[in-house]
């Protein structure tokens, strides 16, 4: 495997396909966007290596995707692949800087030739360049998958505080929209990559063992501590620690970790000896601290110090644009991982994705590929091999019933009358519209009166 990255741009998904599984089968790792936008959110977010690019796009022209990322990644080899491979088109293409033209329909091994060389002869920057008041991208943030605007001020607030280890962070959101991958990028962003970062469940750990868990404890501090032992604060010297779940930390060890943040010091279970503390603290939670408080449940003070930069990651329900990008990442890594050419999710099992809450959001997201991964033959996954929708989730019921209200299709509705004018009226419409609903839900009169929003005994006087 080569392992090098080839986003291929073209709004025609049969296109896409075929490459995609030529690339891989040639040892490269695909990714593909249908749209120019698509295609420089990519860019901006993930390693690339080379783009294939089609000139002819719906939202943007290919010359003008080509245009701009020249300017903003002006290292990365162009493929131009058109049809319409005019002298004009060739000639612009080549001066926007594309390192090859190749028209449709196209030659696999001229492609082959075309992307050896161009990988080849790419210029290699030899290091970031670094805008004013712009921390370099990090290797970590490139990780965070996303193009929701959403979720714009999320990350330009986490590279904005990396810059300043001092600064508690507390990161917020539902479980399983990613608390702890933006915790690590502020991490490596900071600067801190080669340094620790130690992440504790503070609800994973019995509350007795909590303590000397994270402040460590000596010889002879309680029953069966027979050696010093050290804690999560020392493995994290230098570096960053992560405090998952800090909601659920017990009010005793609430007042210890109070006394860490305000003085920076910390005293090991059993000793008297003050320990520095020199570690970046980031704190997690999928509650509202705030309730907690006022439930009596998290110590006012201890809020107050946490609660400094606050940052709040949306479930990912509420940036459903992040999750076609994200089921291209995560396939991706299982095709790599699994050796399997997984050529994407079809068009319903994507309708259906995008359909459902994700109330485990990205880690649902995650491990229903995973699984649907295992299952799928060379095929692109189809619905039935999405998990989330067999299980017994109400938002899951639902969103199958909304798929079998509509027929379990999203065709439109179309209602076409031809009567001689004798014969037209409202009640022939209606009872047109009464019938047509009723064939497209197998004359389930219940389900027929939901999705014209009416009640079911319209159809009792239907001839
Ligand atoms: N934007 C993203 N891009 C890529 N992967 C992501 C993203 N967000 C989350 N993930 C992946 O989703 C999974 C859950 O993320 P993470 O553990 O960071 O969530 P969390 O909010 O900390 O969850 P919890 O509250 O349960 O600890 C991980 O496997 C992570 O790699």
């Amino acid at each position: 495997m080569s392992n090098e990255t080839i986003l291929v741009v073209d709004d025609d998904r049969v296109t896409l396909s075929l490459l995609q599984a030529t690339l891989y089968d040639w040892g490269f790792i695909p990714l593909l966007a249908e749209t120019g936008m698509q295609a420089l959110n990519l860019l901006a977010e993930s390693h690339i290596d080379l783009v294939i690019l089609d000139l002819m796009m719906p939202d943007m022209d290919g010359m003008e995707v080509l245009a701009q990322t020249r300017r903003l990644f002006s290292h990365i080899p162009f493929i131009v692949l058109s049809a319409h491979s005019s002298a004009k088109s060739v000639v612009g293409s080549l001066r926007h800087g594309a390192a090859d033209f190749i028209s449709k329909p196209f030659n696999y091994t001229d492609l082959l030739d075309s992307i050896n060389t161009s990988l080849a002869s790419r210029h290699v920057p030899e290091a970031h360049s670094v805008q004013a008041g712009v921390p370099p991208p990090s290797s970590s943030f490139q990780q965070i998958v996303s193009k929701s605007p959403k979720m714009t001020p999320v990350l330009q607030m986490a590279r904005q505080v990396s810059s300043y280890p001092q600064t508690t962070v507390a990161l917020y959101g539902e479980s399983g929209v990613g608390k702890e991958v933006l915790a690590r990028a502020i991490h490596a962003a900071g600067g801190f990559d080669d340094r620790p970062f130690v992440a504790v469940n503070c609800a994973g750990i019995p509350t007795n063992l909590l303590e000397s868990e994270l402040f460590g404890h000596v010889r002879g501090a309680f029953t069966g501590a027979d050696r010093d032992r050290e804690g999560m604060f020392c493995l994290a010297k230098g570096g960053t620690i992560l405090l998952d779940e800090i909601g659920d930390m017990p009010l005793e060890l609430q007042v210890k970790l109070l006394r860490v943040i305000e003085s920076r010091t910390y005293v090991p279970v059993g000793s008297t000896r003050h320990v520095k503390v020199d570690f970046r603290i980031v704190v997690a939670t999928h509650h509202n601290l705030n309730q907690l408080v006022d439930q009596g449940k998290f110590r006012s003070d201890l809020f107050h110090r946490v609660n400094i930069f606050p940052i709040t990651i949306p479930p990912l329900r509420e940036r459903k644009e992040d999750i076609p990008m994200l089921v291209e990442m995560f396939l991706s890594r299982l095709r790599m991982e699994m050796g399997k050419p997984l050529p994407g999710i079809s068009k319903r099992g994507m309708d259906y994705i995008l359909g459902y809450d994700w109330p485990g959001n990205v880690r649902e997201l995650k491990n229903s590929l995973e699984r649907a991964a295992i299952v799928v033959g060379n095929e692109q996954i189809p619905p039935s091999h999405l998990e989330f929708l067999s299980s017994a989730h109400p938002t899951a019921r639902r969103e199958q019933k909304k798929m079998r209200l509509s027929g379990g299709n999203d065709q439109p509705f179309e209602l076409h009358l031809t009567l001689p004018p004798e014969d037209f009226s409202l009640k022939a419409i209606i009872s047109k519209a009464l019938h047509l609903t009723l064939t497209r839900c197998n004359n389930n009169k219940s389900l027929a009166a939901q999705l014209l929003k009416t009640d079911r005994r319209v159809f009792y006087r239907l001839k």
